[in-house]
């Protein structure tokens, strides 16, 4: 019962419907047990003294009791349905509650099958038990009681005759609950690894066609069936094996009764109608007993059930707001961002992403993060809105540690365009205005004219009503990207976020989107993750990482003229111009004299390769009718 003591404030405040939904089920028990009383007045008084103009009346007192018997069921039901429904109500709001709360840790390892089977096959069976199961406990309970006060009221010595083979039968329910209970939990298991294959074969169709592993996933699939069936044939094992035992120790009752009744009834011990009303009684034994498996069943399958809530429900949220956090106002964030000594580690065995980094970033300022891949650069502005929690070191905002302020109103100032879009299924009116409150029409458009979705938006057969499928299915991967900006340009925050946010569109579009940044980013801090120099090259301050360690910073102007990753990036990228080497020996074919190359020189190669990429992505967006 702990789970459903843990589970209590779910179901307490509708007790109500449990207690009428209880009396309406001990009336219907109660009146149950009228039957065998008028089977003995039927045999004894009436047929014995041949009073047959009784018979009618007893009858009519049977039908009554019968639809009496049906307007209390019928109460009980609804009663019982109520409970049920607003119990289950309850813990779905409270579960999806907790999964917006859960930090980002919790869903680095979370299966959307899996939470999806919690949410829903879960949740009904701990509804089912909550609803029926536990107020048809209770009636077994009651049902034993009253039959055994009154069998015992007719003859105690036959009531311990016939009740000889029942402590067996509890032994046996009780061993039964013992192997049924792992059994069903394997069940759910295997039940939510099968949802989640599904879940994932769904998700990732694109990648499992274009890799020709459909019958791969058709394989996997199949284990997972057959792991799943084979659970069940386990448990109806255990069924098939227990549950004709149990109803060989009930039906023992009745021979037991059959036998002692019938020889006590001969030698006159017991009249021939309390032998009638005791074998309706001892029904009344039996069939709560007999049922004993059934409501085990019930009662393990939503046992196991409502764990399974419970540890979503009591899951560790690891970053939250601290007790007397604060709440930033809007109007006095600045937007000036410190990392001070910060190191951080995904998992405590793992290597820091991002060790001792230190970063100073005045309100207003441009700082392009560039470095390989696993870096660091997507952890750094993670932590940056608190998405985890960094160990050592500090990370402060208008100098108060981001730690001492409330996350909602920490995140409220800040927007990030993510490396991967994802859009809700739902116009992309609501997509660009997701998050930002009562906006108007124009001024989503002019968000979405910033970063360059207006006219291609516009094209679209129902314009911004266009539903977009799941995840943005129907739109290209920079279509989607250039929704995401303007979905963050609309929230008009206080610190700007692209981690890599133009990687899908193409150069002579990132061109122009950037030029619409300019404007956006003015007066506000921004944050650049880019694989192309062309991206950040504007920055006031450019980190170059590596392993988690910052190995250069400085200017674009700077970090040119050292030798070092970021000018190897630079080489790589505008490849096919004279390679730079500024600050050291010309050493190839076609390196540039380093005391020749001015920086007018620089901006003269970036221009000549940025018009060459952007005639190349236009004559490219063009034959495939692409163009934006
Ligand atoms: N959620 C996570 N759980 C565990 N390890 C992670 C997680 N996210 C990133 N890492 C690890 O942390 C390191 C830094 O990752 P990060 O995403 O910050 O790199 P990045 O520079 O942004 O890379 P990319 O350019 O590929 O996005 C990598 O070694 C990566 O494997």
């Amino acid at each position: 019962m702990y789970v459903f003591k843990q589970l209590r404030e779910y179901y307490w405040s509708e007790r109500r419907y449990f207690v009428i939904s209880m009396l309406c089920l001990m009336t219907v028990t109660g009146l149950g047990l009228v039957y065998p009383n008028l089977f003995r007045h039927l045999i004894d008084n009436v047929i014995a003294n041949e009073r047959y103009d009784q018979v009618p009346l007893l009858a009519f007192m049977v039908l009554g009791v019968m639809a009496l018997k049906a307007v209390f069921q019928f109460l009980h039901g609804s009663y019982s349905a109520k409970l049920g429904n607003q119990t289950a109500y309850n813990l779905r709001e409270a579960l999806y509650r907790k999964l917006q709360f859960l930090s980002f840790q919790y869903y680095d390892k979370a299966k959307t099958g899996d939470l999806m089977s919690r949410l829903t096959a879960d949740l009904q069976a701990v509804r089912d038990f909550i609803g029926f199961g536990f107020v048809q406990i209770i009636n077994v309970f009651m049902m034993f009681t009253f039959g055994m006060i009154m069998m015992l009221s007719i003859n105690w010595k036959l009531t311990l005759i016939t009740l000889a083979a029942m402590p067996f039968l509890v032994f046996t329910a009780i061993r039964f609950e013992g192997r049924i209970h792992p059994a069903f939990r394997l069940i759910r298991k295997s039940m939510s690894t099968m949802t989640t294959t599904v879940q994932e074969n769904i998700t990732g169709v694109r990648t499992v066609k274009s890799f020709a592993r459909e019958p791969h996933e058709i394989e996997k699939f199949a284990e997972r069936n057959t792991d799943y069936k084979e659970n069940n044939v386990i448990t109806s094992g255990i069924w098939a094996k227990f549950f004709p035992l149990m109803e060989l120790f009930a039906n023992l009752s009745v021979v037991l009764l059959i036998g002692a009744g019938g020889w006590m009834a001969i030698n006159g011990s017991i009249t021939l109608g309390e032998l009638v009303a005791f074998y309706s009684l001892i029904g009344y034994i039996i069939q709560p007993m007999w049922g004993i498996g059934f409501h085990i069943n019930n009662y393990t399958q939503s046992k196991a059930a409502g764990e399974r809530l419970l540890e979503v429900l009591h899951h560790y949220v690891h970053v939250k707001n601290k007790e007397n956090a604060r709440v930033l106002n809007p109007d006095k964030v600045q937007g000036h961002v410190r990392f001070e000594g910060v190191t951080f580690a995904y998992g405590e065995s793992q290597k820091p992403a991002i060790a001792d980094f230190d970063l100073d970033a005045p309100a207003g300022s441009v700082i392009g993060l560039l470095g390989g891949t696993g870096s660091g650069k997507s952890t750094i502005i993670q932590l940056l809105f608190r998405a985890y929690q960094a160990k050592e070191g500090r990370i402060t905002l208008d100098g108060q540690d981001i730690r001492d302020v409330t996350l909602e109103s920490l995140r409220s100032q800040i927007a990030v365009v993510f490396q991967e879009t994802f859009l809700f299924s739902s116009t992309i009116r609501n997509n660009i205005a997701y998050g930002a409150g009562a906006v108007t029409q124009e001024q989503i458009e002019h968000a979405a004219r910033l970063a360059k979705a207006h006219d291609f938006i516009m094209e679209l057969p129902l314009g911004y009503d266009t539903v977009v499928g799941e995840r943005g299915l129907g739109l290209s991967g920079g279509q989607k990207q250039r929704i995401a900006i303007a979905r963050a340009l609309l929230l008009n925050p206080k610190i700007l976020i692209l981690d890599d946010a133009t990687s899908a569109v193409d150069m002579e579009t990132e061109h122009e989107i950037q030029q619409g940044f300019e404007e956006v980013m003015k007066d506000r801090t921004t944050f650049i993750i880019a694989h192309r120099i062309s991206s950040l090259k504007h920055a006031d301050e450019i980190v170059v990482l590596d392993n988690g360690r910052v190995v250069q910073r400085g200017t674009h102007e700077q970090l040119l003229k050292i030798p070092g990753p970021y000018q190897d990036t630079y080489n790589i990228q505008f490849s096919d111009q004279p390679v730079l080497e500024l600050d050291t020996e010309p050493a190839s074919i076609g390196v540039a004299p380093a005391d020749t190359t001015t920086s007018d020189q620089h901006a003269q190669l970036e221009e000549q390769q940025a018009l060459k990429e952007s005639a190349v992505s236009s004559s490219y967006t063009k034959r495939r009718g692409l163009a934006t």
